[in-house]
């Protein structure tokens, strides 16, 4: 099975992959192959860990396709907010913040975000400009 491209929304994503591959990241513009290592993890960070760390962190476009080889297999595990039930604020960590490192994201909710980008669907743009200051 594959996945459009996207970017996970919560604090970070453990991937368990098999050997088939076909997750890829874009950088600079070109999808990029994540290639299967034996015995490893892929870790994500998401959408509210880039906002938290005011973009020391970034959330990366990511997609997985499948191809002719065989069908893949990819546990993921999300660790975040649940969506629907917290009206959590969440922004840049203050003790990060400084006259060098101004906040660049006003405060949001994991419900506020996820429902966003459910109604936004997939347009090639940062998800967290929404909230640039
Ligand atoms: O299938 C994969 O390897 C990636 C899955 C994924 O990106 C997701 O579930 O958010
Ligand atoms: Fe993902």
């Amino acid at each position: 099975m594959g996945t459009i491209q996207h970017t996970d929304i919560g604090f970070v994503t453990v991937l368990v992959q098999d050997d088939i591959g076909g997750l890829q990241v874009l950088h600079q513009n070109h999808w990029v192959d994540v290639p299967p290592t034996p015995a490893s993890l892929v870790v994500n960070i998401g959408d509210f860990l880039q906002l938290l760390s005011n973009d020391k962190y970034i959330s990366v476009e990511h997609r997985a396709i499948s191809n002719k080889v065989g069908s893949r297999l990819s546990v993921a595990s999300f660790f975040g907010e649940s969506p629907w039930q917290s009206s959590k604020l969440y922004g840049p960590i203050t003790e990060l913040l400084s006259e060098e490192n101004p906040p660049k994201y006003r405060s949001t909710t994991v419900k506020d975000h996820t429902s966003y980008l459910h109604n936004r669907g997939v347009d090639g743009t940062s998800a967290l400009s929404r909230y640039k200051i």
